[in-house]
């Protein structure tokens, strides 16, 4: 089944820890493709991620899922068989192997036909490039392999959505490329929604970003465009720039500087980054950035 209309649809969702509000009022729809979800420390991502993957209800506001209300026991169980949720710290014992630990992760999506349920695990340790390591404990696997064990059991059943929560965090770049081909491919016809704080990641996967603060949505829109927010708001100098909200002294030795160019300033091409930096520095004049 093709999911291009509203495989989640989100309104005026609030979730709260006592006086904490992590998400407030957040209203979002997410279909088909690959769609990153950036946002400082404390934003609420991993918060707004537990509440889609049905691990947390919620309080307040509307939630659906394949149109289905988790907070009904019947449907909540029919999502989560088509769901896959890679979380920030994956819980696993670690005396299992990685084809145990997948395994029981197999058991909990109630796949109760034992054979069946083995060739599944086969597939996905085979599809993450962990068939070699199977039989390996999983203390006894780097960190890159244990977030590909974690992959692999968010994959079992083949789910139509996909939550992945800071996939690529601690991995090589060699590993983190490998991770990025292996989202891009899995987005072709999935819904797979990705948290990180890699806005390289972004620029190369993802055909639409969210930018996350304070629990609510400050940017939804293509990549490019958050690019733009920064258009005119980098410069480069060959001193510091004090009046600059952020610079750095670049591998060639001259200052590439992002907030508001002084007059006659030498302009830069601005990335992802640089749009992502000033929507959350608050740039006197970029305003017109919040979508
Ligand atoms: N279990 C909890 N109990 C109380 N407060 C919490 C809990 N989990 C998160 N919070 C608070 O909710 C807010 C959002 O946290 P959340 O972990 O969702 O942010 P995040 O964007 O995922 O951050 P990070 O990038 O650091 O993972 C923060 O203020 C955090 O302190």
């Amino acid at each position: 089944m093709t999911l291009d209309t509203g495989t989640v649809s989100v309104k005026h969702l609030s979730v709260k820890y006592r006086r904490t509000v992590a998400v407030d009022d957040l209203t979002l729809s997410l279909t088909s493709g690959v769609t990153g979800l950036l946002g400082p420390n404390g934003a609420g991502k991993t918060t707004l991620l537990r509440a889609l993957a049905t691990a947390r209800l919620p309080e307040t506001g509307d939630l659906r899922v394949f149109g289905l209300d988790p907070r009904q026991a019947g449907p909540r169980r029919a999502i989560r068989r088509r769901l896959g949720f890679l979380p920030q710290s994956s819980g696993f014992h670690s005396n299992f192997t990685a084809f145990e630990f997948v395994d029981y992760v197999a058991i909990l999506k109630e796949m109760r036909e034992r054979k069946q349920r083995h060739d599944e695990v086969r597939r996905v340790l085979e599809a993450v490039g962990l068939a070699d390591e199977r039989n390996k404990k999983m203390k006894a696997l780097s960190g890159g392999m244990r977030q590909r064990a974690g992959l692999a059991a968010a994959l079992v059943g083949d789910p139509d959505l996909l939550i992945l929560d800071e996939p690529t965090v601690g991995l090589d770049p060699e590993q983190r490329m490998r991770f990025r081909e292996l989202i891009a491919d899995l987005g072709v016809g999935r819904t797979v929604l990705l948290s990180t704080h890699q806005t390289e990641d972004v620029a190369a996967l993802c055909r639409r970003v969210l930018v996350m603060g304070k629990g609510r949505i400050n940017f939804d829109g293509a990549p490019d465009g958050l690019a733009r927010v920064a258009e005119g708001k980098v410069w480069v100098s060959s001193d510091r720039d004090p009046t600059a909200v952020a610079g750095w002294r670049t591998g060639l030795g001259e200052y590439r500087n992002i907030g508001v160019p002084p007059s006659g300033a030498r302009l830069g091409e601005p990335t992802l980054e640089d749009g992502y930096l000033l929507l959350h520095d608050a740039v006197p004049g970029n305003e017109a950035s919040v979508s």
